[in-house]
């Protein structure tokens, strides 16, 4: 599959967008018009770079408003045409789009579009240039793809064809129902954008609101399937209007873009395959991936910390105890407790202000070889860490959020081999303990690479995003969105904060994660860690009063859960109860007790402890 990138996509300079698409892996580019127009680089020039970098100039886009004209104002559309067509012969690009008329149609007859068009492909032709008409979904007569393409049909000339967009189809409530019985050398190029569901004009949710394929809501695997079957011959581009990506590192986002199509491809393969034909077949051949290796277990969850003992001491509250410390690396520690492993790294040059964060997470998989290579062709990036011949190996990537991701090997005992580089006994690693495994682990994201975010661990790690929800806290609403493994070993809330808050001590950056940990008797728990002088976060009275509101709880209940400052939530399956723990640096502990079927996170409670988090900061920041 022969992959593009609109320029449009991307931040920067055309030749900075150039360059971060060559990099990533894109074969070609399509060239916004305005990115050339403000470029100081001559056509030649920039036909020069793309053949440095070995990518193909795509197509040129847009040409608005040229056809579907009055008769007398045609003739000012071919003028414009042939200045363009000179441009391009000049850069090398092979197409151009022309986009349906959104501000001066006057025809609204299909036979006489047909015939403008032919006339525009007349002079596409003398320069051995063609002409790919879209419909955009807000064209003033023409915004259909159907339509479109019947009108190329009509205009019956080789330098006339049709360019799909997925947006402009899937956006109006439309099907790619038929693609894949037309004409391949009548479909001149594809445009592949995803969006999230939004009730919106549909203009402004394209400009702003499309993201790559995987990390929104239409079916693109159906859209590629049916350009597989249809036999279509260009290049699949990616071409995303989208805010946060105008302001995002360059080279990342043609990197996302570049993952989400590998994965698009491997999913299409798939659908492909299962339908009974070859995903290899000429000429839109779909590569698969290696298979995606779904966790089996949590690993590790690893802290770096400058302030050792008060990271060691929390760890000793809830329970853990010392497995040991590595034996080659002088600053790494295991702390274990039943099947959680928390390793504990000391690193004196973190930060003063956020001493302490979560840098890691390890899954076990079934071939982390087949992990790490999947994640390769993902273009994960890779954590280079020193490591000894006779130690295990395990294969890191980085997270768009800096978290990195551990790939290890799942063992019938799930203890994991590492763990004896710790001089850890593994019989005593699975001992009876309260704490009984990860039951989450949320992590914070930067609002900008969200989208990211959710497309990393979906390609990389099997994981599925469940519906988003939006919590209100003291510096403003918090979105929630928790993605899990099928089999919901696995469960990572992502958290996007409020951007640079304006009030209160903590911002956006310090926007703390958390580490929830599961166990059958949340009481013994929190029995055993007020014993060991472990710091709650602190539950107001006003909260137990509204529970009993709520939930009709019997008195000895509620004081029960007040005693031991627990939150509750209950919902059809089941029942809820968990406890925080203060916040060191940027992360803090959760204990959870899940009663019965519950399938939630809390999330009526999340106010609560957003509320005394905000508290807690500024009575440390002395502002109350
Ligand atoms: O929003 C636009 O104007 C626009 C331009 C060109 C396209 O290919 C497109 O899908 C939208
Ligand atoms: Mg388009």
């Amino acid at each position: 599959m022969r992959t593009s990138i609109a320029t449009v996509c991307l931040s920067g300079t055309l030749e900075e967008k150039m360059q971060a698409a060559a990099l990533a892996g894109f074969d070609g580019i399509e060239v916004f018009e305005q990115d050339l127009v403000v470029s100081p680089s001559s056509p030649e020039d920039l036909r020069g770079l793309a053949a440095e970098l070995g990518l193909s100039l795509d197509m040129y886009q847009p040409f608005r408003d040229g056809v579907e004209v009055a008769p007398e104002d045609f003739p000012d559309s071919l003028r414009r045409l042939r200045a363009k067509f000179e441009l391009m012969k000049r850069l090398g690009t092979p197409v151009l789009l022309m986009c349906s008329n959104v501000a001066t149609a006057a025809l609204n007859d299909d036979q006489a579009i047909a015939d403008q068009l032919r006339q525009a492909g007349d002079m596409a032709a003398e320069y051995g240039i063609k002409l790919a008409y879209e419909a955009l979904a807000w064209g003033k007569n023409v915004n259909d793809w159907r339509r479109a393409h019947h009108i190329v049909e009509l205009a019956d000339h080789p330098a006339v064809g049709t360019c799909l967009d997925s947006f402009h189809i899937l956006s109006r409530g439309d099907t790619v129902d038929g693609v894949e019985s037309l004409d391949p050398e009548k479909l001149f190029f594809v445009q592949l954008a995803d969006a999230p569901l939004l009730k919106q004009d549909i203009l402004s949710w394209s400009r702003h609101h499309r993201v790559f394929p995987g990390e929104g809501d239409f079916d693109l695997v159906d859209v590629l399937t049916r350009l597989h079957e249809c036999g279509y011959a260009g290049p699949v581009s990616l071409e995303i209007f989208n805010d946060a990506f105008r302001q995002a590192d360059v080279h990342r986002t043609a990197v996302d873009g570049l993952r989400s199509l590998r994965w698009l491809e491997d999913q299409t393969a798939d659908a492909v395959r299962a339908a009974g034909e070859d995903p290899a077949r000429e000429p839109l051949v779909l590569v698969d991936l290696p298979d995606p290796q779904p966790p089996r277990a949590w690993d590790f969850v690893e802290l770096r910390t400058s302030k050792l003992g008060q990271t060691t001491r929390l760890l000793h509250q809830l329970g853990f105890e010392l497995a040991g410390h590595h034996r080659s690396k002088d600053t790494v520690q295991a702390w274990t407790q039943g099947p959680v492993r928390m390793v504990i790294a000391e690193d004196l040059e973190a930060s003063l202000e956020q001493p302490t964060r979560l840098a890691a997470l390890g899954f076990q998989v079934d071939s982390p070889d087949d992990a790490a290579h999947r994640a390769s062709r993902l273009l994960a990036p890779v954590v280079s860490r020193t490591q000894q011949p006779d130690e295990t190996v395990l294969h890191g990537v980085v997270a768009p959020d800096a978290t990195e991701i551990f790939f290890g090997p799942h063992t019938d005992s799930g203890v994991p081999p590492w763990l004896e580089e710790f001089g850890a006994d593994p019989a005593e690693a699975t001992s009876e303990s309260l704490i009984t495994g990860v039951d989450h682990v949320n992590l914070a994201q930067p609002w900008q690479h969200y989208d990211e975010a959710v497309l990393f661990l979906t390609s990389l790690l099997d994981l599925h995003a469940q519906p988003a929800q939006e919590v209100a806290g003291p510096s403003g609403l918090v979105r929630s969105q928790v993605m899990r493994s099928a089999d919901e070993t696995v469960r990572i809330p992502l958290n996007v904060a409020p951007t640079a808050a304006e009030q209160g001590a903590y911002t956006g950056a310090a926007y703390p994660e958390h580490v929830a940990l599961a166990c059958t008797d949340i009481v013994a728990v929190a029995r055993r860690a007020r014993r060991r002088g472990l710091t709650f976060l602190p539950v107001p009275e006003n909260y137990y009063e509204d529970l009993v509101a709520r939930f009709d709880l019997a008195p000895d209940v509620v004081a029960e859960l007040r005693e031991h400052g627990l939150l509750y939530d209950r919902d059809e399956h089941g029942e809820f109860l968990h406890f925080y723990t203060a916040t060191l640096g940027e992360v803090f502990v959760e204990v959870v007790e899940r009663r019965g079927g519950y399938r939630g996170f809390g999330a009526p409670n999340a106010p609560v402890r957003l509320a005394a988090q905000y508290r807690t900061w500024e009575e440390a920041a002395g502002t109350i």
